[in-house]
């Protein structure tokens, strides 16, 4: 990855500059009137984020594709090139591809690979849409809780740059016509240079970029991982439980923390074959390990939570070899000024 300043001498301040710089590795720039085109001039919506508006279209190959339109931004190019050319070297089945780009001054558009079953968070809370009827079995749950931390471990160290997401969450696992999981959003990602220490807070918005060269670069990496293990903790969780961690809709008061109420049902179940009502017998090992290792994803001290290697091998090893974790606290975990 390459990060410019633009108030540095030597280093490009000019956009165009810095996209001719990148012509060899950034996706295909296409221009608005492109994307308009590819759109049907925006006609068909399908969703919606914090950065803009999500699109149905198709190129001219016939490919399908989502494109964003970034909202509105005051900012300069710089920061928005950077991270389109960051993205672009990425390439990994359980991440979603970035296709093309838009850059005309203010009007700014990512076109990424479509994912027809949208997000996950269709298949877990939203009642009213027409996938609420669609059950995702637990073979199917585990399958999309293996992709994701695969496509994490890459994130994290696959890559010639480590990306911490901070965002994993059901809304930015999206879903191909085989119900492969892909994380994308990468709105809100660090990147961190591994081989010279360097973390790059960039932003898709087109706020101030900047480069921190900071000493304490690896640490802040190592533990920031942590975090997103933890939001990974977190999103298993809901995909086990189906609900939110905070259901208000729930009778006992201390089954209002699913984590808990998890927690005491694991407990019971412990000794046991069965974990009656919440799965079936045959697939409860799978579940039971899903729900340890994302238990043992939020605890409260960063270093007690696993790296994302061993949530793979912990998934993918047996139900036998996984050590009962600590009851997670009721509170929101406090965690280090470096984690947060
Ligand atoms: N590649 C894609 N294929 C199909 N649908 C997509 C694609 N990307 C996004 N969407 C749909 O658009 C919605 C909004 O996506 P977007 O990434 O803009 O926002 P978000 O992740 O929900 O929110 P935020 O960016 O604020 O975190 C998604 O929830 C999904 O339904």
């Amino acid at each position: 990855m390459v990060c410019w300043k633009s108030d540095e001498k030597n280093y490009p301040i000019n956009e165009e500059e810095i996209i001719k710089k990148y012509e060899c590795i950034a996706p295909k720039r296409y221009t608005y009137s492109d994307v308009k085109k590819f759109t049907n001039s925006f006609k068909d919506k399908v969703g919606e984020g914090g950065y803009g508006v999500v699109y149905k279209g198709k190129l001219p190959d016939g490919c399908m594709v989502a494109v964003k339109i970034l909202n509105k931004s005051k900012g300069n190019g710089e920061e928005f090139i950077n991270k389109v050319a960051s993205i672009s070297g990425i390439s990994h089945v359980n991440i979603v591809t970035l296709l093309g780009f838009c850059y005309e001054r203010t009007k700014r558009a990512l076109i990424y690979e479509f994912m027809p079953n949208g997000s996950l968070n269709k298949f877990i809370y939203d009642k009213g849409s027409p996938f609420t009827n669609y059950h995702l079995d637990n073979k199917t749950l585990f399958q999309i809780a293996v992709g994701v931390a695969r496509g994490l471990e890459y994130l994290h160290g696959g890559y010639n740059t480590r990306i911490l997401h901070f965002n994993i969450k059901p809304h930015n696992i999206l879903l191909d016509e085989d119900l492969c999981p892909k994380i994308s959003d990468f709105g809100f990602s660090k990147l961190c240079k591994t081989n010279d220490c360097v973390v790059s807070m960039a932003d898709m918005r087109g706020t101030v970029g900047y480069i921190v060269p900071e000493v304490f670069s690896v640490s802040f990496c190592g533990v920031s991982h942590k975090s997103d293990v933890y939001n990974y903790g977190k999103l298993i969780l809901k995909m086990v439980g189906g609900r939110k961690n905070f259901d208000c809709g729930l009778s006992h008061v201390t089954e209002a923390y699913f984590p808990h109420w998890i927690y005491k049902k694991l407990e019971q179940g412990k000794n046991s074959t069965t974990f009656e009502e919440i799965i079936e017998e045959e697939e409860e090992d799978t579940i039971k390990k899903m729900i340890i290792v994302s238990l043992w994803c939020i605890q409260t001290n960063p270093s007690d939570r696993p790296s994302i290697d061993k949530v793979i091998e912990m998934l993918e090893g047996t139900l036998q070899s996984l050590q009962f974790p600590p009851k997670p606290f009721l509170d929101s975990p406090t965690r280090s000024p470096q984690d947060s």
